[in-house]
C-alpha cells in the first residue's frame, strides 16, 4: 500500500482522502491548525501543523494540493528528503530557474516530479510539442466571475499574454496554463475572460503545428467546496494516485 502525505486539507484534499484505495494518506498538514485536526479525526490520518516533522513522517509521497506558495515553499524539500512529489499548483514551476533545480534535485536523487492533467485534457498528445515544431498553441479560460473572486455584469477579458505571466497574476485559476506550457515545451499564449454568463470553468486549447491541428474544449463543473477549482481537477489527481503502482501506463 502507498503510503501519502497531503500538503493542503481543502476541497481537492477532501475529494483524494475520500477516494483511498490502493493508497492510503498516513499523515496531514496544512496551515489551518484546526483544519488539518479536523481532517486528520475524519480520514484516521496524523495531524501536523510543523512542516519539518510532516516531512520526518514515514510516507513514500507528498501531494501538494494547497497553493503556488506552498508548493514554492516545500517541493524542493521534499525532494532532499528522498521522497516523490506530487504538484498540482502547477504555477511554481513558472519560475524557470526554480524548476530546473527541482528537476535537478530529483535527477540526481532518483525521485519522480508528477503533474497531474488537473481541470483540462489532452496533456498526454499536447507533449508531442516537445519532439516536433508547433505553429500556434493559445488557451483560453472563462470562468465565472465568482470562480475568480469578482463582479462583472459583461464579458471582461482579464489576461493576455504568455503563461508564466498569468499564472504570476492568478494562481488560484490557471495552473493549467503552466501544465500545458510544461507539456508543450514552451511558455503558450493565454486568455483569461470572466463571464456572468458561463457558469462552469471553460478551458479551450487551439493547438497547430507538424501534426495538425486541434481544438479541445472543456466544460467543467465547478468543486462543490471550491468555485475556483474544477472537480476535473480533484478527480484527476486521485486518477493520478490511483494509477501509482499500476504496471501498465497509458497515454504518450
Ligand atoms: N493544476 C490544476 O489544474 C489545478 C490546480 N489547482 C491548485 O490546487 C490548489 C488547491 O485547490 P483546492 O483544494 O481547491 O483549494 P482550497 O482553497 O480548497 O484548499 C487549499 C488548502 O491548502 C491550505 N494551504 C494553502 N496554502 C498553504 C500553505 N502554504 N501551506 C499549507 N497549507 C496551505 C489551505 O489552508 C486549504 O486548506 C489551488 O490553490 C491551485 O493552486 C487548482 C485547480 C486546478
Ligand atoms: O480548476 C480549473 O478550472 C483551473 C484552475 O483553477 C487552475 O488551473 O488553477
Amino acid at each position: 500500500m502507498i503510503t501519502v502525505g497531503l500538503l493542503g486539507c481543502g476541497n481537492i484534499g477532501r475529494v483524494i482522502a475520500a477516494g483511498q484505495e490502493n493508497f492510503k494518506i498516513t499523515a496531514v498538514y496544512d496551515v489551518v491548525p484546526a483544519r488539518v485536526e479536523a481532517f486528520g479525526k475524519e480520514f484516521d490520518a496524523k495531524p501536523f501543523s510543523d512542516f519539518t516533522a510532516f516531512l520526518a513522517e514515514p510516507t513514500d509521497i507528498i501531494v501538494e494540493a494547497a497553493s503556488v506558495l506552498a508548493a514554492t515553499e516545500h517541493a524542493q524539500e521534499v525532494l532532499e528528503a528522498g521522497k516523490d512529489i506530487v504538484i498540482m499548483s502547477v504555477g511554481a514551476l513558472a519560475d524557470i530557474e526554480y524548476r530546473s533545480r527541482l528537476i535537478e534535485t530529483a535527477r540526481q536523487l532518483k525521485r519522480k516530479i508528477h503533474i497531474p492533467s488537473g481541470a483540462i485534457m489532452g496533456l498526454d498528445n499536447i507533449s508531442i510539442g516537445q519532439i516536433s515544431r508547433i505553429d500556434k498553441f493559445v488557451l483560453r479560460t472563462t470562468k465565472n466571475p465568482a470562480s475568480l473572486a469578482r463582479e462583472a455584469t459583461e464579458r471582461t477579458q482579464l489576461f493576455s499574454g504568455k503563461a508564466h505571466d498569468c499564472v504570476r497574476q492568478y494562481p488560484k485559476n490557471t495552473n493549467v496554463a503552466e501544465s500545458l506550457s510544461i507539456a508543450c515545451g514552451r511558455d503558450v499564449d493565454v486568455e483569461l475572460w470572466m463571464d456572468p454568463d458561463e457558469d462552469r470553468n471553460m478551458h479551450e486549447i487551439f493547438f497547430e503545428g507538424e501534426f495538425g491541428e486541434a481544438y479541445i474544449r472543456v466544460r467543467n463543473l465547478p468543486s462543490p467546496d471550491n468555485p475556483a477549482t474544477s472537480y476535473l481537477a480533484a478527480l484527476s489527481i486521485l486518477t493520478l494516485l490511483k494509477n501509482l503502482d499500476n504496471p501498465l501506463v497509458i497515454g504518450a
